[in-house]
């Protein structure tokens, strides 16, 4: 992916990959090689809304969302190992950036949801279930669930739309002892992050995490996949990547909360309301890159992400 902002060259680090949003580094050691057992995780400011990424960036986006999931990491640290190191990182990166185990990540992306909206409305509308699980009738947007529904998908190839697979294929994927655990886990997960949210007047729909193995201890050329649904189950699961951010999660505010109609997203709706208005010339299906968000859009979407981190952890935002 070309993206249209170039992630920064960190010295003693080597760029791996860039999402939309975020940019993966490994550390080199003294003998300028990847170190193997670590990675630099880099939340840049970019925000991506109908498919795009943005322009400009949102000011501090990058570093409230690390600053909000290493909360998170240590919210849920009785659920879960995880696997930050440390946030002692280029000053390039400051705030925005973590040291973490490098480890070998199951291939599932976990999402687990509390209300329906979106992909899972849509496949329940058309079937009556999700992922699998039947759900009661007359259930419309919004609609609170009973208790979160484990709705895992594929990773999909860079740039591609992650496909939904039932808990059997993730089964047939990583074994029956690992999906039972990941399925509750994720489940757990924002269940834990529900208690904590709703109080502070957000909720949180929906989330998608991942897990990786320590102790897998891969031998060189050997199917990941075989070890994992062979020795995985003896293996530690660990919490990765990033947790019940605005950016994996569907952050609503608690008091707009009226099922029967699209909810307003706490973080991303003034982009969208401005993005879908007339003013910005923009129709989402064009197909073409949408126009420079305005300075007030930028600033009121960074206020929203700030406000999020406090009112979430009742902590200024420095
Ligand atoms: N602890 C880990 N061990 C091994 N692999 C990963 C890993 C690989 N990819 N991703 C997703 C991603 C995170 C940030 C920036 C990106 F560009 C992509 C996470 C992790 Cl977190």
């Amino acid at each position: 992916m070309t993206a249209p902002f170039a992630p920064p060259a960190l010295p003693g680090y080597e760029h791996l990959y860039s999402g939309k949003v975020r940019d993966l580094y490994a550390p080199l050691d003294e003998a300028g090689a990847q170190r193997t057992d670590r990675l630099l995780l880099v939340a840049s400011d970019r925000i991506s809304a109908y498919d795009h990424v943005l322009d400009p960036p949102i000011p501090d986006k990058g570093a409230v969302l690390t600053q909000l999931s290493l909360w998170w990491f240590d919210q849920l640290a009785d659920l879960a190992p995880h696997h930050v190191v440390s946030t002692d990182v280029p000053e390039a990166v400051a705030g925005r950036a973590v040291l973490v185990e490098r480890l070998d990540m199951l291939p599932v992306e976990c999402v687990a949801r509390g209300y329906l909206t979106g992909g899972g409305l849509a496949e329940y509308r058309a079937k009556g279930e999700v992922s699998g699980v039947p759900l009661p009738a007359g259930l419309v947007d919004g609609s609170r669930l009973e208790e979160p529904v484990f709705t895992p998908s594929t990773k999909a190839p860079m740039g591609e739309h992650d496909e939904p697979i039932s808990y059997d294929g993730v089964v047939a994927e990583i074994g029956p002892a690992l999906a039972e655990q990941v399925r509750d886990l994720t489940v757990r997960i924002l269940l834990r992050g529900n208690e904590i949210a709703a109080e502070r007047g957000i909720l949180l729909a929906d989330t998608k995490v991942e897990f990786g193995l320590r102790g897998l201890d891969l031998a060189k050329g050997e199917d990941a996949g075989e070890a994992i649904r062979s020795r995985g189950a003896s293996c530690e699961v660990v919490l990765a990547d990033e947790v019940l951010t605005p950016d994996s999660s569907r952050f609503w505010p608690a008091e707009e909360w009226e099922p029967g109609r699209p909810q307003p997203s706490f973080d991303k709706q003034f982009v969208r309301d401005w993005l879908t208005s007339p003013e910005s010339g923009w129709s989402k299906d064009s197909g073409v890159a949408p126009p420079s968000l305005p300075a007030e859009v930028v600033q009121a979407t960074r206020a929203r992400y700030v406000e999020a981190y406090e009112r979430l952890t009742g902590t200024p935002f420095a």
